[in-house]
């Protein structure tokens, strides 16, 4: 059974690298792990994630990669001596990229690999414009469907979709969960939203969070308080 703080990594949306550092000693003990995503990687590659898990802090090594089946795989595989706990694709790569993203994350020895739904920047008219017509609900639940049959061990949604999920793929279905935001946060570029506590009381199984704690001016106060707000949920 996770704890409640363990349930929060923290997004170190950064290119540099020693403040990256610092902040993860900061908050080792109070988060569960580090998000490290397309910035801080294009910055500091595999030694700015090793320098990261040097600090004793799992890592969701957020790449959210979509390409043909073979490349995507090879590029997991790639990430096997990184050791992130958690990495992901987009599901609209589509079933063979699904399936071979799944082995070659066994293959590497990830814990979890994962599938980004519907990204939680988008909403009804941006699924409008790139001419999807299904509700985003039903589009993030046919897209965790596919993933699940695919054999990966969960998605990327939102706080939004997390019952219809739940509903369709079962309990042991990982749920990540970024745009996040307590009461007290700035909703920045994010559309669909919850709180820390609404969306760990819906089932979320992780809470991605950035900016809410990153750009807070007491980072390490930010994080305390949105680990207390989940205690005893
Ligand atoms: O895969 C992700 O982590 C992700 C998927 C998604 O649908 N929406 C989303 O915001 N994210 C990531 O979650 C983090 C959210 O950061 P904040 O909006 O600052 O809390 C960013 O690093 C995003 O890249």
């Amino acid at each position: 059974m996770m704890k409640a703080f363990e349930r929060i990594y923290v997004a170190l949306d950064t290119t540099e690298v020693e403040y990256a550092i610092e902040l993860a000693e900061k908050l080792k003990g109070l988060v569960g792990g580090m998000k490290v995503g397309k910035e801080f990687f294009t910055a500091n590659g595999p030694q700015g994630v090793a320098a990261i898990r040097k600090v004793g802090m799992p890592v969701f090594l957020d790449l959210k990669f979509h390409d043909i089946p073979n490349t995507v795989a090879s590029a997991i595989r790639a990430a096997g001596p990184i050791q992130p706990e958690i990495i992901n694709v987009h599901a609209q790569g589509g079933p063979e990229m699904l399936k071979k993203a799944a082995q070659a994350g066994r293959e590497a020895g990830i814990n979890w690999t994962i599938a980004v739904t519907i990204l939680t920047a988008l909403d009804q008219d941006d699924l409008s414009a790139i001419g999807l017509n299904d509700s985003v609900e039903d589009q993030v639940v046919r897209l965790a469907k596919l993933t699940q049959e695919n054999g990966l061990d969960g998605v990327v949604c939102s706080a939004k979709e997390i019952a219809p999920i739940r509903k369709a793929c079962g309990e042991d279905f990982k749920l990540i969960v970024p745009g996040i935001r307590p009461a007290w946060a700035a909703k920045g570029d994010q559309k669909r939203i919850m709180t820390p506590a609404d969306a760990i009381k819906a089932g979320a199984d992780v809470l991605v969070i950035g900016r809410p704690i990153t750009q807070a001016d007491d980072p390490v106060e930010a994080a305390r308080k949105i680990a207390q707000e989940l205690e005893g949920l």
